[in-house]
């Protein structure tokens, strides 16, 4: 399956289009917006999101509730756009264009190094498409990605671990007591005590202008062993997961299971012992390697984490230099978000899903869906007989 995304922040829409989806996914337009939904929550937002009600239009490769096999085309309005109509035209404004003009690259977003790149004066041309708005549509790409993954009985969750200097207390849940209390925090964290404290940190870096980065966790249960390959650098399907949160908008670093703490341990303690029982074929003791080795899944969960860094945007800019006049000026301000990371571990749950759901479609080639469950079930009864 590949995706391609299209759209600016404030311009009228954006625009997604899925290939490669079988045919006879049932097509729940409710469970697309759900996600979407996800992603516009979260404690620390802008008030762009006042603003906004995501929902996507489906105008293509869905017909009677499931996929035809066809490309599916999804949009989501921009309802911000009224107010940006004249900044955002697409016939020459020349006297608009002026006034609005950016020429003071904020630290730490993409303003300066797009401007140089393409070459524009006007730092909006390179500001409307970095902009983390974009993330609507791979959540949307996600979502449908969720709708084959189901079918599979494979689920995705996430939740905050971190929040500027407040790390939250490994609790250990049933899964449908972690989602639902992720679901329900403001910051999509699973300690109460850390929760509050993440929401008075954030209170506090609005108020100093400042803004806060953290770390998130997702977890994908029930993936068979055997999805990604050890055969190609770009069929090892961790490293492909590590460039799909990479690529998230300000999200810095990645590690699988126990992560960076693997350089301070001994082998001993960091390798996931193997037993075997007739019930439940080879599994593992622990998963401190997070579910993948040799660039396959273990069939143990996949564990991973993002870490974000702080909004680039300050209330209470950085220096910068004006790109016309070269003199040392404060950053340009936009209206922005002081901490996003409950919204970007949405993001990061639906990219993570939508790289499980193509390694499920290489390993099982299948233009129906039933033939995609049809050559995972007799999988399932494989590995478990091995
Ligand atoms: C959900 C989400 C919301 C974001 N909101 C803002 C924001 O309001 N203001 C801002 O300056 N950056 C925001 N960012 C981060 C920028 O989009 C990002 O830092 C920028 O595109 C530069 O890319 P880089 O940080 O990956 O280098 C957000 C990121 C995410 C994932
Ligand atoms: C619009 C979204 O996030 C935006 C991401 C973003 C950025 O610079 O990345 C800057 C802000 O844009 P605006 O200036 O329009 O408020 C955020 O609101 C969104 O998540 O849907």
């Amino acid at each position: 399956m590949r995706y391609l995304t299209a759209g600016e922040s404030h311009g009228p829409q954006l625009t997604l289009i899925v290939e490669g989806l079988p045919s006879h996914v049932p097509f729940d337009k409710k469970k697309i917006d759900h996600q979407l939904a996800r992603r516009q929550k979260g404690y620390g937002r802008g008030r762009r999101m006042q603003i906004e009600k995501d929902q996507v239009q489906i105008l293509s490769g869905v017909r009677f509730g499931e996929t035809t096999g066809a490309p599916v085309a999804l949009v989501v309005e921009n309802k911000d756009w009224t107010h940006w109509k004249k900044v955002m035209s697409i016939d020459p404004l020349p006297e608009e264009a002026e006034k609005r003009r950016i020429s003071r690259p904020r630290p730490g977003h993409a303003d300066l190094n797009g401007a140089i790149k393409y070459d524009h004066r006007d730092m909006r041309d390179v500001l409307e498409r970095s902009s983390a708005r974009e993330t609507t549509m791979r959540v949307a790409a996600g979502a449908v990605a969720r709708l084959i993954l189901e079918a599979c009985d494979i689920r995705v969750g996430g939740h905050v671990l971190r929040i500027g200097s407040v790390e939250a207390k490994r609790l250990d849940f049933p899964w449908e007591e972690w989602t639902a209390r992720a679901e329900e925090s403001p910051v999509r964290c699973l300690d109460p005590d850390a929760e509050q404290q993440m929401m008075a940190l954030i209170d506090q870096a609005k108020k100093e202008g400042d803004s806060l980065g953290g770390i998130v966790e997702v977890i994908v249960e029930g993936v068979p062993v055997g999805l990604g390959s050890h055969v190609h650098w770009d069929r090892k399907l961790d490293a492909r997961i590590a460039q799909a949160i990479v690529s998230i908008n300000a999200f810095k670093g990645v590690e699988f299971g126990i992560g960076f703490e693997a350089a301070r341990r001994p082998g001993s303690e960091v390798h996931d012992e193997i037993e075997w029982s007739e019930a439940t074929g080879f599994t593992r003791r622990t998963n401190r390697l997070g579910g993948f080795e040799g660039g396959m899944t273990t069939g143990e969960p996949i564990v991973v984490r993002g870490v974000m860094k702080p909004i680039p945007t300050l209330y209470k800019p950085l220096n910068s230099v004006d790109i016309d006049s070269k003199e040392p000026f404060a950053a340009s301000i936009e209206r922005s978000d002081s901490c996003a990371v409950p919204a970007a571990c949405v993001v990061a749950e639906n990219v993570v899903a939508w790289e499980i759901a193509c390694a499920l479609l290489e390993k099982f080639p299948a233009d129906t869906l039933n033939e995609l469950k049809e050559q995972l079930n007799r999988y399932r009864e494989r590995v478990l007989r091995f």
